[in-house]
């Protein structure tokens, strides 16, 4: 990516409340770097353009030297042209009454021309990190529509996952973040997921030996980190914004300026075959970042009680994947 060159960014859903929360970070220099100038491209429907210009405005009046420029769009062909870092934030949220089925279809409708708008348009260093939900199959049917543009482009969010159980596991253990490492965050970004504290470290002790304390591992942890998304929504009445915002940031960060020495992170990224996720699904691995590319954590043992979880998770991303092959969305 250049350096002094602007970087194209297209944020979709820029007049959500993710994007609110999202684009200022953006522009000050915190997913990119001090050093990275970034040009900002805002997609949104037609009706919410004259929002996201709002926002502009306040882009503008922060004065924020690396924002080199803004660009508002309601057509993907022209948010995408040129794009280097594409965050598809927009999405169809579930409603009252709203089966899985009409979910998937909703937002099929608009991953894949937002794949395609892509395939067609973007920069060839194309990074594409989906938050809008399901966020693990929105991504899949993004790289389903864009052929000429390597599958591993294409990742989803579990990052803000990853960082909930950070601070759930450094709560119970009066330890900092900072002192844990190797947690992961396994398969779909929903209810199923698996965080997995088998490998993890607090301050080079096995987490599970800190702990030591397997009901609350299964029963608390796991639960509490799963639903996090849910109990959010119920306590503040909208779901995570300014901490789904953070994650994004984090994962974008990560990818370009990679993994710490001896750590890992968790993203969803085009499974290679690795630990029987099926080739090609769009699932959440313990990942390392280097040179610009994530890679499956490989050799990691798996026990009994994780295979379980992991197989489960990843169950769904097959339903759901074969429901929107049903639905003829790819
Ligand atoms: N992966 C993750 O960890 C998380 C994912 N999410 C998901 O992120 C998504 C966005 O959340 P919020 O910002 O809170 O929602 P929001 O409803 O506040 O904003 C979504 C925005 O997307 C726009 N939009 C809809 N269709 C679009 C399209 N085709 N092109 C461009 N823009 C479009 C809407 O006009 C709206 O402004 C939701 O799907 C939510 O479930 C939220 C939290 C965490
Ligand atoms: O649960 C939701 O609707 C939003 C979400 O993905 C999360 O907060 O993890």
């Amino acid at each position: 990516m250049p350096v002094s060159q602007p970087v194209n960014v297209t944020v979709t859903g820029a007049a959500g409340q993710i994007g609110y929360a999202l684009l200022f970070r953006v522009a000050s220099g915190q997913l990119l770097g001090p050093d990275t100038p970034v040009r900002l491209r805002l997609l949104e429907v037609p009706q919410a353009v004259k929002a996201a210009e709002g926002t502009a405005m306040e882009l503008d009046d922060c004065a924020f030297p690396l924002l080199a420029g803004i660009d508002i769009h309601d057509d993907a062909t022209a948010a995408f042209d040129g794009t280097n870092v594409a965050l598809l934030v927009g999405a169809r949220p579930r409603t009252a009454g709203m089966e899985r089925g009409d979910l998937l279809s909703a937002n099929g409708g608009i991953f894949g021309p937002q794949g395609a708008a892509i395939n067609a348009g973007a920069a060839s260093d194309v990074r594409v990190l989906v938050v809008g939900n399901p966020a693990n199959t929105n991504a899949w049917i993004a790289a389903q529509h864009a052929p000429d543009v390597p599958a591993d482009r294409f990742t989803a969010m579990t990052r803000l996952d990853h960082n909930r159980a950070l601070a759930q596991l450094a709560a119970r253990t009066r330890s900092t973040v900072s002192d844990i490492q190797r947690l992961a965050i396994w398969g779909n970004h929903s209810a199923t997921q698996y965080p997995d504290l088998t490998h993890a470290t607090i301050s080079g002790r096995p987490a599970l030996e800190v702990v030591d304390d397997e009901a609350w591992v299964r029963d608390t942890f796991i639960p509490t980190v799963a639903k996090r998304g849910a109990a959010i929504i119920e306590a503040r009445g909208a779901s995570s914004a300014a901490s789904a915002a953070n994650a994004a940031i984090d994962h974008v960060h990560t990818w370009v300026h990679g993994t710490p020495e001896g750590d890992w992170t968790s993203a969803g990224v085009v499974s290679d075959g690795s630990y029987g996720v099926p080739e090609g699904l769009v699932s959440s691995f313990p990942v390392t970042s280097s040179g610009g590319e994530w890679r499956i954590v490989p050799d990691l043992d798996v026990d009994d009680f994780s295979r379980e979880r992991i197989d489960a998770s990843v169950a769904e991303l097959v339903e759901e994947r074969e429901a929107v092959r049903a639905l003829g969305l790819v």
